[in-house]
């Protein structure tokens, strides 16, 4: 049985890139400031101590995150000899958001400019929001601005509650979001509304209009629910994904995967919300002993419940379960499976803003048959696609380069 899982820590950055001036993101570094915030005892909330993940390190997390940044995680063991294939990739895609790394990953870097809502304030085209009201038949909407996904429910949920209008916003990424009550607006209702939405932003060239349904009675009650949906332009070309499919594998979604890849290359779809629902589907898929597959999931909650909300001790606790729980998951590799532990960007707590940051990804691939090895800096995420395809054996992607030909 041969089978490639694919862990994607969602925003689990390891060093800000060569172009990260551009971005202003210069001196990023997700897992590095953590780290540091860990070992000085400013991360003690929920949890205490240096970060503690000696299961990742082990595959060569650490060393991989020192060779990126230049300065190994303080907490973990630098002496240990990592048993996994190592390093780290810069993005050539334009943008740091989340499909232009999923997809470059899987061999399609995002090679154009995508369009963006970028004024802070009145973000949207009058026109956009005057169609969409008429089309959707709205009372009027609230927001049309840059905002954090929590801090705009706390101001302006109540309003929405009482009002029935709609909440927009958007933020450095190429999104339209949509933040709406599951009861009082109703979830088909919000899902139907961010159809109509997806119609209208393709001409401004909008990677995503994300749903975001809440629920709760009041400002200091709402929470998000699991009922997000991102509605994703198809990928401009085909990716491992359809590679995979075509060569009648399987390829297994867990999370938001089919929505990033607008559906294109699953042939399984599967869902859990938060981590520890998303860790045990995974290793219930894996269960299922489907040879030939990919099964790849997003591990959202880094990036949506503590990167954006620059939440450094609820990042640092998070991966510290990811950790614990690692070694149940190596436990079900077969002899010819592969293992792939990477991200899509940064998101660093301690950066200002609740923005991406543009940095590079983990490249670690660990399997009881790949000898262990330093795979240094690659210039394209697409190198993590272009060895699963030949590891898989299937076609060669457009772009990147495969580590086991070197
Ligand atoms: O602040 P929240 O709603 O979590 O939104 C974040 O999530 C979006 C999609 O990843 C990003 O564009 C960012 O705005
Ligand atoms: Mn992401
Ligand atoms: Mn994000």
């Amino acid at each position: 049985m041969k089978r490639a899982i694919i862990l994607m820590l969602d925003s689990f950055g390891i060093g800000a890139s060569d172009d990260a001036e551009k971005f202003g993101d210069q001196g990023a570094n997700t897992m590095l400031h953590i780290a540091e915030q860990c070992a000085l005892g400013n991360a003690d909330k929920g949890r205490s101590g240096p970060l503690t993940i000696p299961n990742l390190n082990r595959l060569g997390l650490g060393q991989a995150c020192g060779e990126s940044g230049g300065v190994f995680p303080p907490g973990l063991d630098a002496q240990v000899q990592p048993i996994g294939n190592y390093g780290y990739a810069a993005e050539m895609s334009s943008g740091k958001d989340t499909p232009s790394g999923h997809w470059e990953i899987a061999g399609v870097p995002v090679l154009f400019d995508w369009g963006y809502f970028s004024e802070p304030e009145n973000s949207f085209p009058q026109s956009l929001l005057d169609e969409l009201v008429k089309r959707a038949d709205l009372p009027g909407y609230l927001g049309n601005c840059h905002a954090s996904g929590t801090e705009v429910l706390e101001r302006l949920g109540e309003e929405h509650m009482a009002s029935g209008k709609p909440i927009f916003y958007t933020s450095a990424d190429s999104v339209f979001q949509i933040a709406a009550h599951e009861e009082t607006f109703g979830l088909e209702r919000l899902l139907e509304l961010c159809e109509i939405a997806r119609e209208l932003v393709d001409p401004y060239n909008i990677g995503r209009v994300i749903a975001r349904p809440f629920v709760g009675n009041s400002a200091k009650e709402f929470a998000r629910t699991g009922n997000r949906r991102d509605l994703s332009v198809l990928p401009p070309a085909p990716t491992l994904l359809d590679r995979m499919a075509e060569a009648g594998g399987e390829v297994v979604s867990i999370g938001k995967i089919a929505d990033i890849y607008a559906q294109q290359g699953i042939t399984r779809k599967v869902k859990a919300t938060g981590l520890e629902g998303l860790f045990d589907l995974t290793l219930s898929e894996m269960d299922r002993q489907v040879d030939n597959s990919i099964i790849f999931t997003n591990f959202v909650d880094f990036d949506s419940a503590y990167g954006h909300r620059r939440d450094v001790p609820g990042y640092a606790a998070a991966l510290e379960y990811f950790d614990k729980r690692l070694p149940e998951l190596l436990d079900k590799l077969s002899e010819d499976d592969i293992v792939i532990l990477t991200a899509d960007h940064g998101c660093d707590p301690t950066w200002p803003g609740s923005d991406h940051t543009r940095e590079h990804i983990p490249v670690i691939f660990y399997g009881k048959n790949l000898p262990a090895r330093n795979v240094g800096k690659r210039d394209t995420f697409a190198d993590i696609g272009q060895t699963i395809a030949d590891y898989m054996k299937l076609p060669a992607l457009e772009y990147g380069t495969s580590f086991l030909q070197e």
